[in-house]
């Protein structure tokens, strides 16, 4: 049995890991508020998690994480996307933080859960995976979601530096998860966001179910490991459920298309190594098939690690994970970001010289109003 610790980070971390706690607990949407009062958790692995924000709102609105793990690191109601406050609050709580950590035990790996772009977890989540890497050393991954490329250019600016510092962190490996991508999921933006948080969690916990199930072919966490230390230190997920019977060889290419991945790549040009699991009944498992699917990918990847589980009178899922050698979407985020911190620093000059409002305000100076 493993043991995993989850982590959300900011609002955007507190839904993912909220939506994985109810899928966890079995629950669809409907689920009544009270559910995590009486029921328990159904991860086979023993899977601890954890919730840290500093915006209380933000926690309240959690509705399947246990109350003792959403823990309140006090700043007002969040640090408005300001990530140099985010790692001053850190530093400063940084012990409360960690012992929540402690008290959780020992763990075989960890997944930090968090928006690129906001205050509180972009911010947070770098420093805290370097103090997790100081301190223990159990491999630590971090999901990461990229922003809408239309919510301006603070949190273009945010992105760019956060990925690149949890880069820098000692993070095993970052997975993205675009929301500029995953956009077209439609409905409103609670929906669209519920969406997005949906297909993240059912990947994370298929992923989960994956290391520590009974296999008839074995992918374990070394692995895991190996495929997440290739490429380029970036990730992505597909995952792909057959609602009828389908031949195994388009569940596995369904899993790689555009629809079922997390981050626009094209897996055949940008992947550097990949871990394929395939769930279902064993009518369904054609080895000869899967492998002559996983040939193709290897063909173009490199390196391809498989897994079967046999799940009776299951319809074929199929989980890959895949890390990226190159990433072109990547590339053009960069370039946006870099145009939005010059808006900021010209913007910010500009306020500096000050010149127009200043005089404006100087014309008053020694004056006093008369009545
Ligand atoms: N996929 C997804 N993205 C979200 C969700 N909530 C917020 N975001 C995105 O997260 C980014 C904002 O980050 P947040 O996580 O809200 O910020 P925070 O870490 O709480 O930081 P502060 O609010 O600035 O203290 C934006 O790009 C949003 O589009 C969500 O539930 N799902």
């Amino acid at each position: 049995m493993l043991n995993i610790l989850v982590i959300g980070n900011g609002q955007c971390g507190n839904r993912i890991l909220d939506s994985i706690n109810r899928h966890a607990l079995g629950r669809g949407k409907s689920c009544g508020k009270l559910a995590r009062f009486y029921s328990t958790q159904r991860f086979k692995s023993h899977v601890e998690t954890l919730a840290l924000n500093t915006a209380i709102n933000d926690l309240k609105e959690m509705k399947f994480t246990k109350a003792k793990d959403r823990i309140h690191i006090e700043h007002l109601h969040g640090v408005g996307a300001n990530r140099n406050i985010g790692k001053q609050v850190f530093e400063e709580k940084k012990e409360i933080i960690m012992r929540q950590i402690e008290e959780r035990g020992n763990f075989d790996m960890a997944f930090v859960l968090t928006s690129a772009s906001g205050g509180t977890g972009s911010s947070f989540t770098p420093l805290l995976v370097k103090e997790m890497k100081k301190r223990y050393n159990y491999p630590v991954y971090c999901l990461v979601v990229l922003p809408f490329r239309e919510e301006g250019t603070l949190y273009l600016q945010n992105t760019a530096f956060s990925i690149q510092e949890i880069r820098q962190s000692g993070a095993d490996g970052i997975i993205l998860a675009d929301n500029q991508y995953l956009k077209n999921i439609g409905g409103s933006i609670q929906e669209a966001y519920d969406g997005i948080n949906d297909m993240i969690a059912e990947r994370i916990l298929f992923l989960l179910d994956a290391l520590d199930s009974e296999m008839m072919m074995v992918t374990d966490l070394g692995d895991f490991q190996t495929v997440m230390s290739g490429g380029a230190g970036l990730a992505t997920m597909g995952f792909f459920r057959a609602d009828k019977e389908i031949p195994i060889k388009t569940a596995i290419q369904n899993s790689l298309s555009p629809s079922s991945l997390l981050f626009s790549t094209d897996v055949y040009e940008e992947a550097s190594r990949a871990m394929i699991v395939i769930k279902g009944d064993r009518k369904y498992l054609s080895i000869d098939d899967i492998s002559t699917e996983i040939e193709k990918l290897s063909g173009a990847v490199g390196h391809v690690f498989k897994g079967i589980i046999v799940r009776s009178s299951e319809y074929p899922q199929v989980l890959s994970v895949l890390t990226l050698e190159s990433a072109r979407e990547m590339e053009n985020l960069y370039s946006v970001a870099v145009q939005a911190i010059n808006q900021e620093k010209t913007k910010k000059q500009r306020v500096e010289e000050g010149s127009k409002m200043e005089k404006a305000f100087s014309k008053i100076e020694g004056m006093e109003p008369e009545y």
